[in-house]
């Protein structure tokens, strides 16, 4: 049988150009091979009993040269004999630390990051030439290995004082639009380091050029270099719960999510088994600037093996939740070759799901023991759990529901919708809601009358979302919710019914021709059951609400929805008496009044009215009318 052969020279262009989108990645790439090689010579130090070696000398260096235009990257990990550079640098997609990891599969604590076998030819995107000189662990022998990417490599026998390797990149000459210099600056390469790098175990150092006053002067200064060790090396996440001061969580939150306020909340936790994991999320103070626009992009950061290998993992929150700001490490992702996406996403949805769980419940258990913060939160990120409970035909409002808050009319705060039902009356059918601007207008409403004389308690909704998503919900425990200004309330007996029937029907003609004079603009003229002292007030019948016309009717669309709009009238207030004697008398008045009584109706409920001149004339007409 015949060999495939690899067509190496092809596979090195395909690979330097095409499998990373971000050059600067070969940083981390090279970092994180130089960690794998500490700890591969750490374990055997551990195995072997005493090499003489210290886990503290442990260390990868980083020297810009801006004069030759070299970047090296040295560590005093296991290093490498000829064949191993033959093998590992001289084959793509060889890993010599996939094979170190396989045959050390029954040990503990093993978080080597390479298993490609591709990652350090990425150091060709930003070089013209690589240089690796490596000197492996107990050998006297060192070896350079060096190449110009597609033309082949050169080994060759060297000088090597201690073990480990050093890779020098000589960086391409700059062109218009590549800058390749920019990573022998020292701020570029301190914020890289940090960026992929901060949580390798090892200090990664770089000697950093200071300012500092000179001594016995008050305003001279002199510069000095100082060997800095650039990433914090343990992972916040990682320590265990107990030993993490409130502080600690705060300033690492401030520091990375770049926030001035300390967060409201912080969840940290870990989880062994199908998933493992350790994630690290917190919830804001307050809501970004940007967060209920199109600009605010959610997801936690992803680490695998402390390795940063996504800013923003969108699948890792759902929409509602996507407020969180946070941190997933998990060794148990399957990524692939260039660690900028996932291949299967199986694992990521079993840790997405726990998360979920895990937020909703610190979210409930906020509720139930610090309601005062919960309401804060609330104010801050109630409205994209609202959202939250509409998205997706309300395939979410079972795990929503219990975190919404509502003003009540009879607490005058907000409450749950658990705490609404747990107070509702013997004999209350509904839960009531009304729909307006703020509280102080919906108050005022004349369709909560008879709900509120009845002693029942009703929501107010103040959100554009709000009606939208009680829509949503439909029930609660199974209980039907209920606008005021529904036509039937629920609150009569059927004697009460039956009489409203009766005089309806001996109105039936006034009613009508009201209508007509209203000119298509109500869909009908009723007596009104819910009013009790005001004269007047608009209901809707139909699928559509006022208030939702006036949010659908402020999306930036051409077409605009009509609610079907009832006109209801108080019998038992003067003025219907009025209408009935105009009707005997004087039809061209009934004709003003109507249109009189139905403006008042939208000026109630906070529309805007189409004519406000002729309602003012109108007005002015019956004040000076004799
Ligand atoms: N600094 C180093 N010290 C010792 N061995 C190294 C070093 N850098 C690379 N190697 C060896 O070369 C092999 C290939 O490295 P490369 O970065 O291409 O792939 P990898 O790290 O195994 O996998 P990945 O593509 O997932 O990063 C490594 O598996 C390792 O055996």
């Amino acid at each position: 049988m015949k060999q495939f052969k690899a067509e190496s020279k092809r596979l090195l262009d395909l690979m330097i150009n095409s499998i990373y989108t971000h050059r600067e990645i070969f940083l981390r790439e090279l970092i994180s091979n130089a960690s794998d090689a500490i700890d591969k010579l750490y374990y055997r130090t551990l195995s072997d009993g005493d090499t003489g070696l210290n886990r503290d000398d442990f260390c990868i260096n980083i020297l810009p040269d801006k004069e030759n235009r070299t970047l090296t990257i040295s560590d005093n990990g296991c290093g490498m004999t000829k064949e191993e550079l033959e093998n590992n640098l001289g084959t793509i997609a060889k890993s010599g630390s996939l094979n170190f990891k396989k045959e050390n599969e029954q040990k503990e604590d093993i978080e080597i990051i390479g298993q490609f076998g591709v990652g350090f030819y990425s150091a060709f995107m930003v070089s013209e030439k690589v240089t690796v000189l490596s000197k492996a662990f107990g050998s006297e022998e060192a070896s350079k290995w060096e190449s110009t990417g597609t033309a082949g490599y050169t080994i060759e026998p060297c000088e090597k004082e201690s073990h480990g390797t050093t890779i020098i990149l000589k960086l391409k000459p700059d062109t218009e639009d590549n800058h390749y210099d920019e990573f022998l600056e020292t701020y570029t390469l301190q914020n890289l380091v940090k960026k992929y790098s901060d949580y390798i175990r090892y200090p990664i150092k770089m000697d950093v050029e200071k300012s500092r006053l000179k001594g016995g002067t008050k305003d001279e200064y002199e510069t000095y270099t100082e060997n800095e060790t650039l990433n914090s090396m343990v992972p916040i996440w990682r320590k265990n719960k107990n030993e993490i001061k409130e502080e600690e969580y705060n300033e690492f939150y401030k520091n990375k999510f770049m926030d001035y306020t300390d967060p409201a909340k912080v969840i940290h936790s870990s989880t062994e088994g199908t998933a493992t994991y350790n994630a690290l999320l917190f919830i804001p103070a307050r809501a970004p600037m940007n967060f209920y626009t199109k600009d605010y992009e959610k997801g936690l950061q992803l680490y695998s093996n402390g390795v940063l290998i996504m800013d923003k993992c969108a699948d890792l929150l759902p929409d509602y939740f996507s407020f969180i700001r946070g941190l997933v490490d998990s060794q148990d992702l399957s990524l692939n070759i260039s660690r900028e996406m996932l291949q299967h996403d199986r694992q990521l949805k079993i840790i997405a799901g726990r998360l979920e769980k895990k937020i909703k419940s610190e979210l409930e258990s906020m509720l139930s023991n610090e309601r005062e913060k919960y309401e804060e939160f609330f104010k801050n990120f109630g409205l994209q759990l609202k959202y939250g409970v509409y998205q997706d035909f309300g395939a979410h409002k079972d795990v929503l529901q219990d975190l919404l808050l509502f003003y009540s009319s009879g607490e005058k705060k907000l409450v749950t919708l658990k705490e609404y039902v747990s107070r509702m009356k013997e004999g209350q059918k509904f839960i009531y809601y009304a729909c307006g601007e703020n509280v102080d207008r919906v108050d005022k409403l004349p369709q909560t009358e008879a709900v509120k004389e009845k002693g029942y308690e009703i929501l107010y909704l103040t959100d554009g979302v709000d009606e939208f998503s009680i829509r949503m919900l439909m029930k609660y425990d199974d209980k039907e919710f209920k606008s005021v200004s529904a036509d039937d309330l629920g609150l009569e007996t059927e004697e009460e019914k039956q009489a409203a029937a009766k005089q309806v029907e001996e109105n039936k003609d006034m009613l009508n021709f009201m209508k007509d004079a209203l000119k298509g603009k109500v869909k009908q003229v009723i007596l009104s059951q819910k009013l009790k002292t005001h004269p007047v007030c608009l209901s809707t019948d139909g699928a559509i609400s006022i208030e939702m016309e006036k949010v659908l009717n402020s999306m930036p669309t051409d077409e605009k929805v009509t609610a079907q709009r009832v006109l209801e009238i108080n019998a038992n207030h003067p003025i219907f008496k009025k209408l009935c004697s105009l009707y005997e008398n004087d039809q061209d008045q009934l004709k003003a009044y109507a249109s009189l009584l139905y403006t008042q109706a939208l000026l109630i409920e906070g529309v805007t009215i189409d004519d406000p001149v002729e309602f003012s004339n109108q007005i002015c007409g019956l004040m000076t009318k004799e």
